[in-house]
């Protein structure tokens, strides 16, 4: 069984409802995991798998409670090679900058060596009324190779 953070960026809750969804989930199958709510870089392990979940806000930009752990990544550039991840990035498609705080992470992530597991899920509040339901669906396509 895996060791799993789950990371999350939320204002409004909805990304959070998808953190608690995927986590529930995962520890029903037997997984050891831990929800970061406020994450810094020490969070997060190469040893362990990533589950980032992010809502986007502003023009494109992080929620407050996951600043913290962006500018760790940015600004401590960490070598993350090891460490296996998959995100799921939220945004409205109404906006300039379409799920901008995921993909900024993702690049980061990518760009300090880790490895996405699984391509990024991209969940549209334009389309999608439920996006714990979709991420559900996502989670359960690739959950066996944790
Ligand atoms: C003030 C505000 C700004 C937003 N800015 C963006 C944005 O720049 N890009 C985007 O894709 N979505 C944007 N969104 C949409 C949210 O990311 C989306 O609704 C998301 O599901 C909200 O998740 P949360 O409830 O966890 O905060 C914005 C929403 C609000 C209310």
């Amino acid at each position: 069984m895996a060791q799993i953070d789950i990371v999350v960026g939320s204002v409004y809750g909805a990304a959070f409802l998808v953190a608690e969804t995927l986590m529930d989930e995962l520890a029903g199958q037997g997984h050891e995991c831990s929800l970061h709510e406020e994450a810094r870089l020490e969070d997060i392990s190469p040893t362990r798998f990533l589950l980032l979940v992010s809502a986007t806000t502003g023009q494109g930009d992080v929620p407050p409670n996951l600043e913290a752990f962006a500018a760790d990544l940015r600004e401590r550039a960490p070598y993350m090679k090891g460490l296996h991840y998959a995100l799921v990035a939220m945004g409205d498609s109404s906006y300039e900058h379409f799920c901008g705080a995921g993909r900024q992470l993702d690049t980061l992530l990518l760009e300090l060596g880790a490895q996405a597991l699984q391509p990024r899920l991209e969940i549209d509040a334009t389309v999608v009324d439920e996006p714990e339901v979709v991420a559900l669906a996502w989670l359960r396509e690739w959950q066996g190779q944790l």
